[in-house]
C-alpha cells in the first residue's frame, strides 16, 4: 500500500529551479533511503514534504488524501514525523523535560500553572516508556547541551516517535556521528517497528545499504531512479554518475 506520494513536485527560488517534476511512492513500512550528491534538492524535498516550504506545483499525498496545502503541524497530526539536519532541541532543558514536552504538544495537554509537571502520571509513564525502549533512562536528568551529538541525534528520533507516526522523515541521521555512535544508531534504527514507515537521506553507503529496502536517486532535482538496494549497487549508471566507477558497496 502506498503511505507516502510524491507528484510532480516542482520548487523554485525565484530563477533557481531546483525540485523538477520529482515523483516519488513510498509504501507502508518501507525503509526508503534518498541519496544524491550534494545540492541534488534532497532537504528541499524534505521541507516541501513536511510542509515547511511551499511547493511551486505538484501533490503530496499522505494515506490517499492530499496534504501539500496544510501547515507542518496538521501534517504531524496526521502521523508524519520529522528530524532536521540541525538540532531542533530545548538545549537548556533536559532529556525528560524534552520529551515530555514532546508527547504535550502531540496529546494537546491542558495545563494547570498550579499543578507541578511530574503530577502527569500518564504523561510521565508514556516519557518513561519512550525513554527505555531507546535506552536514555540513565541519561534522562542531563541537559541536553551536555548529550555528545549522537545522543542528540537519537533524543530528536525518540522526539518525533512521541507523536506516534505512521512515517518518519530522518535528514541525514548519522552525519558527524563517529563510527561507534553510528552503528549504535543503525541498530537503534532498526529497532523502530515496521508498521512505521521511514524516509531516510543519507551520504553514508555503509548506513544506506544496512538500513534501506527500497532507495531514490536524486539528480540535479530529478528523481531519476527508484529501485531496490542491488539494483542500484549493479546499475553502471548510477555508479559512474555518483561514484566514478567505483564500487557501491558496503562490504
Ligand atoms: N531557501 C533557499 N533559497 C535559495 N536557494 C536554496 C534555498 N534552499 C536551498 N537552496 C538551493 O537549493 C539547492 C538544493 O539544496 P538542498 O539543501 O535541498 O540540497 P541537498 O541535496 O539536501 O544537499 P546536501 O546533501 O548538501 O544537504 C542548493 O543549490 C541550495 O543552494
Amino acid at each position: 500500500m502506498t503511505l507516502l506520494k510524491i507528484e510532480d513536485l516542482n520548487k523554485s527560488f525565484k530563477a533557481l529551479h531546483i525540485l523538477k517534476g520529482v515523483n516519488i511512492e513510498v509504501n507502508k513500512g518501507e525503509r526508503h533511503v534518498i541519496i544524491g550528491p550534494n545540492g541534488a534538492g534532497k532537504t528541499t524535498l524534505f521541507n516541501c514534504i513536511y510542509g515547511t516550504l511551499p511547493l511551486s506545483s505538484g501533490k503530496v499525498y499522505l494515506a490517499g488524501k492530499r496534504i501539500d496545502h496544510i501547515p507542518s503541524f496538521k501534517r504531524t497530526e496526521k502521523g508524519m514525523g520529522r528530524t532536521f539536519q540541525k538540532n531542533n532541541l530545548f538545549e537548556e532543558l533536559t532529556v525528560e523535560e524534552n520529551v515530555r514536552l514532546a508527547i504535550m504538544g502531540k496529546k494537546k495537554y491542558r495545563l494547570n500553572m498550579f499543578k507541578p509537571m511530574q503530577n502527569y502520571n500518564d504523561l510521565a509513564e508514556e516519557c518513561h516508556r519512550l525513554l527505555e525502549e531507546w535506552e536514555m533512562t540513565e541519561r534522562r536528568t542531563v541537559l541536553v547541551k551536555e548529550l555528545s551529538y549522537g545522543e542528540q541525534r537519537l533524543l530528536e528520533i525518540i522526539l518525533s516517535l512521541s507523536t506516534n507516526p505512521e512515517i518518519i522523515l530522518l535528514d541525514e541521521p548519522t552525519s558527524g556521528m563517529s563510527p561507534t555512535e553510528t552503528s549504535r544508531f543503525v541498530k537503534l534504527i532498526k529497532k523502530i517497528p515496521d508498521h512505521i514507515t521511514l524516509v531516510i537521506i543519507e551520504h553514508d553507503m555503509e548506513v544506506v545499504f544496512s538500513l534501506a529496502n527500497k532507495i531514490t536517486v536524486l539528480h540535479h532535482g530529478t528523481a531519476m531512479m527508484t529501485a531496490s538496494p542491488e539494483e542500484i549497487r549493479g546499475n553502471q549508471m548510477i555508479q559512474e554518475i555518483y561514484f566514478g566507477g567505483g564500487a557501491l558497496s558496503h562490504d
